[in-house]
């Protein structure tokens, strides 16, 4: 008996340079499941240490390369086989220890076979589980897209391998159950995400399982990445084996009812389930860095966390008979065509790919397309083919043979994909920032308490002490008040006692006692002595005490200062809590940059995918894609890479691909977003000279003045006011805005703006149309010059300086009316009220502000009908320093002239004394 040995697909491998011999494959395949796991894990591990880190939105790995897997079937003989073959043997042998298979062709001669590995009759469904599947359900939880197959006559056992539900004895669990066991083991439910799609493919159309009435549902394929999605099918969320096992029976039940309503057969169809697995990569997420147990966030280091999207896909493949036999069974011959249409075009599909073919015929089917990645593609598949015993079937058998023999010749390139999870992160983000919002309220308020706690101490202590002082005073003004009292009252009496003892020896006779009062005799001298050292003595101790007593008001005046001074200390301490208040307020902001920055991309990324998924549904379904749909991802787009290098070169090319028009309808969408970039686009336009004359033929100014006065949104004022502004800069645009109403939408905006940088567009605009000779009367007329003015109110320097450069211009202009005698009277800006402030701000140390004024002060001097309010003003002053110290020499000189021709100017002087001739 001669025995012909046929090389299956490792035979390439091992005449190929590097290749893996067959001999590795047959015994990594055949010691199980976990040799092929251990190469999975190889292949990860690779791939994981080769993987670079990108910027882009997702990562390109680095690719191994996978032949497809293929194992072989037996399955038992059914009632009827042991009737109708009970005298035949098997068309087939099977060799499970070498891997191979020996089908008969005759009683003496057979063809051998080899396959990764060869299952029997008897293999349980564990074992094929094990075998076949579980090394690409790991290598799918591992973020590979996998793919497992069944294919084979009808009755072969397909559905058995796969689809068993094995409700009545688990052993029976086939493939798909068991995979999502195996998956849902793995899985974290907190941070993964598994969903579930289940549909068939019968004649060209896919129907979904999980809801009939979505009976056509469309395949997209990503250009670029290769990938192929199902959009239109129902996908649902797994979170237990009970809702899988439900989704199954029910995916089964509508397979049973929508064949028997086409009155097919279960066979004819393809039934495709779709596991889309979303895991969190751990060790990835680089977002925040920790200082000092506090999370800080940077622009530069922030970083998405990255997700790995993995997908299994099992197909249930129709039965492989042969066409003619299909057709003699019922089918006309074109119907049968077209049913095994998808099935021939996987089998030519795979016929090039083993050839190594330069064209291989994707596009031919609906199941090639859908398995694309499959076959030369980045997963990792394994296809189980399943034969019958029967020699009646021997042609059946030997073409799946075969087909599984070209299937083994197949390379994929496996390969890992991660993606930033945009989504995850602009949700820690606002997390973060509302505890760090909440964290900052709660210190504001930590604060706040404190400042009024110290501040109401202070204020107790400053009122015991200044109660204390008082009370003290009063006890010693009392005090001095009853001794002094005491001191007069005890004179008195001693007065009145001395005089009556002096009338009492008056009386008494000439004798040498008597004491005449009147004479200077000696004992009432000693006796007033006496009395006057006494009272020298308690003068003494009044001195005494009120020196104590000044010493306790000097104490208590220093204790006074003491406390003045820790007050003054706790103050300074309140300023530096106030400072750092102020300084988080700002981080608080930058944060809120970061999140709206983050925010926005997230938004244009999602945008981008649902638009080139619309667009490929277009081109799917022949419809040429609308410019205007088209063009809104690439104005977002554009504005995403505003600050790149590239900026005008792009805007340019986006101006020349989509066209001025359309750019500028997008400024009239209901999407805000879309307005937000569309005027940020339309003010980049603007900011070149070249493009401006377009933009205002094409009606883009008065879009723009209509934006700013139908929008609420701050941005939107900005950016428009800047646009303006850049148009404003044109004689002619300057009379368009005019004649728009423009002048008083500006005056509004300015009215109502908070933000510097809207006032400084703002305020650039208006001064721009100072400039205009013809444009005076009306600007004032219209609240323009109010409305500048009006905007020195935010002391930030970039609108000052816009001020300052529009009172300058239009100084320039009345200068210049009243010279040609267009113009009589005082200049409206004094007229105005806008003198005080030039003259304090003609000296401001922004030298921008500082130019502007010092032009505008002396155009204004120009004109003797000025000069009265110039001086009683104080801008004489001013103007003598800029004809001193002015650093420009023209202004300088101008300054100069002016003084020296103005007669109301040298009259002052003079009165003066100033000698400026
Ligand atoms: N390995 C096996 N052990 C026992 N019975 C099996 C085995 N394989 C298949 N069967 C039985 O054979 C019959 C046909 O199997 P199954 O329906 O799975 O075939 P199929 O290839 O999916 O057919 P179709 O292409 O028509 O869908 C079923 O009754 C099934 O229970």
């Amino acid at each position: 008996m001669s025995s012909n040995s046929y090389r299956n697909g490792s035979s390439i491998s091992r005449g190929g340079g590097g290749g893996i011999k067959l001999e590795n494959y047959n015994s990594k395949y055949s010691s199980s499941s976990s040799s092929f796991k251990s190469k999975v894990q190889q292949s990860t591990a690779a791939s994981s240490s080769l993987r670079r880190s990108s910027t882009g939105s997702s990562r390109d790995d680095s690719t191994v390369s996978g032949r497809v897997r293929v194992a072989v079937r037996l399955r038992p003989r059914n009632s009827e086989e042991m009737v109708a073959d009970a005298d035949f043997a098997d068309c087939v042998e099977l060799q499970p220890e070498l891997k191979r298979l020996k089908l008969r062709k005759n009683n003496w001669d057979s063809d051998t076979y080899e396959f990764d590995e060869v299952l029997t009759e008897f293999a349980s469904q564990k074992r094929v589980y094990e075998v076949v599947a579980k090394p690409v359900v790991e290598s799918v939880l591992d973020g590979y897209n996998g793919t497992v197959m069944a294919y084979g006559q009808t009755g072969t056992g397909k559905t058995y391998t796969l689809g068993r539900l094995g409700e009545e004895d688990a052993a029976d669990r086939g493939i798909m159950v068991r995979a999502m066991e195996d998956i849902l083991t793995e899985v974290s439910p907190e941070n993964d995400l598994v969903s579930v799609s289940y549909f068939q493919l019968y004649m060209e159309t896919i129907q979904d399982l999980l809801n009939p009435a979505n009976d056509n549902i469309s395949i997209v394929e990503d250009p670029k990445s290769g990938d192929v999605s199902l959009p239109g099918a129902t996908l649902v969320e797994i979170r237990d084996h009970k809702s899988f096992m439900e989704l199954l029976q029910l995916g089964e039940a509508h397979r049973f009812a929508a064949n028997t309503k086409l009155n097919t057969e279960s066979s004819r169809s393809h039934a495709i389930l779709m596991v889309h697995i979303k895991r969190s990569v751990k060790g990835k997420n680089s977002s925040f860095s920790s200082e000092n147990g506090n999370m800080t966030l940077t622009g530069k280091t922030l970083k998405p966390p990255v997700v790995r999207k993995s997908k299994l896909v099992i197909v249930d493949l129709a039965g492989s008979e042969r066409i003619d036999k299909s057709g003699s069974e019922g089918h006309t011959l074109d119907e049968a065509k077209s049913i095994n249409l998808s099935l021939s075009a996987l089998g030519k599909c795979i016929n090039a790919l083993a050839e190594n073919s330069a064209h291989v015929p994707v596009r031919d089917s609906k199941l090639t397309r859908l398995l694309r990645d499959s076959f030369g593609g980045t997963a990792r598949t394994s296809l189980i083919i399943t034969i019958g015993p029967s020699p009646r079937h021997r042609g059946e058998t030997s073409s799946t043979i075969m087909f599984g023999q070209r299937a083994m010749k197949v390379e994929n390139m496996v390969k890992i994909k991660e993606e930033f999870d945009y989504k995850s992160l602009s949700r820690r983000l606002e997390i973060q920032l509302d505890k760090l919002i909440a964290e900052h309220e709660r210190q504001q308020k930590a604060f706040q308490d404190e400042i009024e706690r110290i501040a109401l101490e202070a204020q107790k202590r400053v009122a015991e002490v200044e109660q204390n002082f008082a009370d003290a005073l009063e006890m010693e003004k009392q005090k001095c008040q009853k001794d002094y009292m005491e001191s007069v009252k005890r004179l008195e009496e001693q007065a009145a006692k001395q005089e009556k003892q002096g009338h009492r020896k008056v009386k008494v006779g000439p004798s040498e006692d008597v004491i005449d009062p009147k004479s200077n005799s000696e004992p009432p001298l000693l006796f007033a002595s006496g009395e006057v050292a006494e009272i020298k003595q308690k003068l003494h101790n009044e001195i005494l005490l009120r020196k104590a007593a000044e010493a306790e008001v000097d104490n208590l005046r220093n204790q006074m200062i003491h406390w003045k001074n820790t007050e003054a200390a706790r103050n300074a301490e309140l300023l530096k809590l106030r400072k750092m208040l102020e300084d988080e307020e700002c981080q608080k902001a930058k944060l809120e940059e970061e999140i709206e920055m983050l925010q926005s991309q997230l938004l244009q990324i999602s945008f981008e995918a649902d638009e080139s998924r619309r667009n490929l549904d277009r081109d799917l379904s022949g419809n040429v894609p609308s410019s205007l749909d088209s063009l809104i991802p690439q104005v977002k787009h554009q504005q995403l890479r505003e600050s790149g290098d590239g900026e005008k070169a792009s805007m340019v090319k986006l101006f020349e691909q989509v066209g001025l028009h359309k750019i500028l309808s997008l400024l009239e969408s209901e999407d805000a977003d879309v307005r937000i970039h569309a005027v940020k686009v339309v003010a980049n336009l603007a900011a070149e000279e070249s493009n401006q004359e377009k933009i205002v033929e094409a009606g883009g100014l008065t879009s723009l003045l209509t934006l700013l006065r139908s929008s609420n949104d701050e941005t939107i004022h900005r950016v428009a006011a800047g646009a303006i502004a850049n148009l404003a800069m044109n004689e002619t645009n300057q009379e368009l805005i005019m004649s728009q109403g423009g002048i008083s939408l500006l005056s509004l905006t300015a009215a109502k703006a908070e933000d510097p940088q809207t006032l400084r567009m703002v305020a650039g605009a208006i001064a721009n149309l100072c400039g205009n000779d013809k444009l005076q009367a009306k600007l004032r007329a219209e609240g323009g010059i109010r409305a500048l003015l009006g905007m020195v109110r935010c002391r930030h320097p970039d609108v000052l300086a816009q001020v300052a450069r529009g009172i300058a211009n239009f100084a320039k202009c009345e200068s210049r009316a009243s010279t040609q005698g267009a113009k009589s009277g005082r200049s409206v800006l004094i007229e105005d009220g806008a003198l005080p402030w030039i003259v304090q701000n003609a000296n401001n140390e922004a030298s921008p502000i500082r130019r502007h004024i010092e032009l505008a002060l002396c155009h204004l001097a120009q004109h003797e009908v000025n000069a009265k309010e110039m001086i009683t003003g104080g801008a004489l002053w001013e103007l003598v320093r800029i004809s001193r110290d002015c650093s420009r020499e023209d202004i300088r000189a101008l300054a100069q002239r002016t003084l020296k021709s103005s007669p109301s100017f040298q009259a002052e002087l003079k009165r003066l004394r100033i000698d400026y001739s």
